[in-house]
Formats: C-alpha cells, sequence, structure tokens
C-alpha cells in the first residue's frame, strides 16, 4: 500500500510551529510537500508567511475557521480530498494545526475508510515555548484562563510522538534538564524530545518518522548533535537531554470512541481581527501589543502593518514578547489578530486606537 505520509505540527499559541514548517521547507527543496494550515482567527496570518518564501515545491492550503474537526462542512476534510485526487503530485503532507487545537480530530479522518488507504500518519511533533514552559504560563492558578490553557497544552503533549522544545536560545542546562523533566511528568508516553532554536530541526527528525502505521517500524535519527542556533548548543552533554532511548516505541492507537472527548470547544477561547486604514508608527506599535499583553488575557497577537509610505511590519506578539520585521510593501489596511482567553474586544480596540491615536475597528 503506498500511503502518503501525513506529519502533523501541534503546539500551543505562538510555540513556533509555522516558523518550523517554514524552516522545513526551505530545507526540502527536493521534496514535494502540501502544507495545511489551521488558524483559529479569521484571518490566516500563518498561510501568508508560508507563502512569502514563494517555495515552488510546495503548496499551502489554508483551513480557516477554527479547530479542525469532523463535520464536512469544515474545510479539512475538502482539502484532504482535493489532495486525495492529486496525491501522486505530492510526496509528504504536513499539518498545522492552530494553537488552540489537539490534533486528534486528524487522526480520526486519516484513518478512516474514505483516506486510511491514501494517506498514513507519520508522526506528530508537538512545538514547546520552552521559556514559558519554565515560567510556568502553562500551568493552571486557579482562574478560568489558566485552568483552559493547561488543559491544552497538556492534551497537546500527550498526543506528541516528538516534542521539540523550542527558543532554547537563552537557557542553561540546568534550565532544559528541568523543562525536559516537566514535559515528561505531563506526558510520560512522548517518546523523542528534540532541542530547536528558531524552531530549526534536521528535516530527518521532522520527517519520515514513520511512528505509525501497519508496519509500525518506530524509526527515529539522533540524537541532535549540533545546534543550528548561532551560538551552538547550551547543552555540553546532549545525550544528558537525549530523550531517545525512553517511553514505548509502540504506535499510539486512535479512534473515534478514545478522541472524540478533545473536541468539545471551549467557548472561552475567542479571537478577533482588528483593523486601520491609517499609518501606523513601527515603533509604539509593539510597545503597544506588550502593554495589551500585560492589561487583558490576550495571548497571542500578530499581523501586518503600514508603518511607512512603502513598508510593511509584520508583528508576532506571544504574551509579552513581541518580534518584528519590517519590509517592503504596501497593504489595503493594517490588520492584527488577537487571541485570549475572553478577552475584551471593545476594551483591545479602545487600547489600541488611544495608545497608537489611529482608528482601529
Ligand atoms: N526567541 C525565539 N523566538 C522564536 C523561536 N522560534 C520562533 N520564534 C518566534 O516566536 C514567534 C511565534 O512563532 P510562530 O512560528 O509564528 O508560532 P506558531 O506556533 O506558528 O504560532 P500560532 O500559529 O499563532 O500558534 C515568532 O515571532 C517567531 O519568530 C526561537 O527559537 N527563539
Amino acid at each position: 500500500m503506498n500511503q502518503t505520509p501525513v506529519t502533523v505540527v501541534t503546539g500551543f499559541l505562538g510555540s513556533g510551529k509555522t516558523t518550523l514548517i517554514s524552516d522545513v521547507l526551505g530545507q526540502t527543496p527536493d521534496r514535494r510537500l502540501a502544507v495545511l494550515v489551521n488558524e483559529f482567527g479569521e484571518k490566516n496570518v500563518d498561510g501568508a508567511i508560508l507563502r512569502s518564501e514563494r517555495l515552488e515545491h510546495c503548496e499551502i492550503f489554508d483551513l480557516e475557521g477554527g479547530l479542525i474537526a469532523y463535520s464536512d462542512q469544515d474545510a479539512f476534510l475538502p482539502t484532504l480530498r482535493e489532495l486525495q485526487k492529486r496525491r501522486h503530485r505530492f510526496d509528504h503532507v504536513l499539518i498545522e494545526t492552530s494553537g488552540l487545537a489537539v490534533p486528534t480530530a486528524v487522526y480520526v479522518v486519516l484513518e478512516s475508510p474514505e483516506f486510511a488507504a491514501d494517506f498514513v500518519l507519520d508522526a506528530t511533533l508537538a512545538v514547546v515555548d520552552t521559556p514559558l514552559l519554565l515560567n510556568r504560563s502553562f500551568e493552571a492558578d486557579g482562574g478560568a484562563s489558566q485552568t483552559a490553557v493547561q488543559a491544552l497544552f497538556d492534551a497537546q503533549l500527550e498526543q506528541a510522538d516528538v516534542v521539540v522544545l523550542n527558543k532554547i536560545d537563552a537557557l542553561s542546562e540546568y534550565d532544559l534538564l528541568r523543562a525536559e523533566g516537566d514535559v515528561r511528568a505531563r506526558a510520560p508516553k512522548v517518546r523523542f524530545l528534540e532541542l530547536a532554536y528558531g524552531a530549526k530541526l534536521d528535516p530527518q527528525l521532522t520527517l519520515g518518522l514513520k511512528l505509525h502505521g501497519l508496519q509500525g517500524t518506530a524509526h527515529h535519527h539522533g540524537p541532535v548533535r549540533s545546534s543550528p542556533g548561532a551560538d551552538g548548543l547550551p547543552l555540553e552533554d546532549q545525550a544528558a537531554l537525549d530523550g531517545h532511548s525512553h517511553g514505548d516505541l509502540g504506535a499510539h492507537l486512535h479512534s473515534m470512541g478514545t478522541h472524540m472527548h478533545f473536541h468539545v470547544h471551549d467557548t472561552g477561547w475567542q479571537s478577533f481581527t482588528l483593523k486601520s486604514t491609517e499609518l501606523q508608527d513601527a515603533a509604539r506599535l509593539p510597545t503597544i501589543l506588550e502593554d495589551l499583553a500585560r492589561k487583558f488575557p490576550v495571548l497571542r497577537a500578530k499581523g501586518f502593518a503600514q508603518v511607512g509610505s512603502g513598508e510593511v511590519q509584520t508583528l508576532q506578539a506571544v504574551r509579552t514578547r513581541v518580534d518584528t520585521e519590517t519590509r517592503p510593501g504596501v497593504l489595503e489596511q493594517s490588520e492584527l489578530v488577537f487571541i485570549g482567553y475572553h478577552i475584551n474586544r471593545k476594551k483591545v480596540i479602545q487600547v489600541l486606537s488611544g495608545a497608537s491615536g489611529t482608528t482601529w475597528e
């Protein structure tokens, strides 16, 4: 049976899923890849970022409108059917689930009679924002928001074959061992742990792992011996963190019965897009986003702003940490997506408009 392998990339909001996929695409010009991007918000920023690389060996499909789910009305099934018809044109499928999804719906669809002969789950990677893990940002604290965050974070890890501890740029060996301990305590069945900076991994660690399927040929290259980061890996003895010998190698078994319950949609998670047709201030906007994350339960904000007559700023906020990049370009309007737990759109508009001195709506 010649099935097309499917790699699922999961991970909490802003952990580095798009960065990881973008890096894999850049490193595998010889493989024809289909990338399905499922965004929680109404605007697909990640799809736009991946498309901006203009890579010809891959095709990007946007799956908008929340969580990949079972229903025929959702974008996932029609897209997978389209891919099924053109299967011979792709070597591998990558699916980036939304930062608020647990990938079980994907497994159930892949294993359904309609698709099982044509697709096979290769592996599920869960990308983790390691500094946030270490500062307890994924732990319940008695409040509704953090309870929801922890439930989702743990459920994503539980579904992972490989956990990618990302954003390790400024972490010590002690921090990394602590992070490993935390992941293993939350998800004892995780099979492999990888370290990444800028979500860069050898594609051998991400594609073609064959951790599922009938053959059951669990197989993994590694460990990583050198860091792709600028300063090298902080671990002197990489084997200290190498999780490759831990865990059981039996493939996870998925079925409707065991996984349906992960898809009860928590309506507390909200997302909205704000737009402005006025020119924005490149220096002020990042500070305003930082301030918004301090004032309100905004866990993620991202988008594009016109900051000069021919300049576009990409903004990526993960809680209070904001990254920006400015490139030449002209937008119809500036657009920012906000994601959080019970965030109040009116209040965010008020602060954003007030602080920027421009109208956002
Ligand atoms: N410091 C640091 N930042 C990183 C690293 N990897 C990714 N980032 C940044 O983290 C931010 C979020 O990265 P994305 O790849 O968009 O994260 P995502 O998981 O796709 O986000 P959502 O789809 O919104 O859940 C971006 O600003 C990235 O540049 C890293 O290793 N170190």
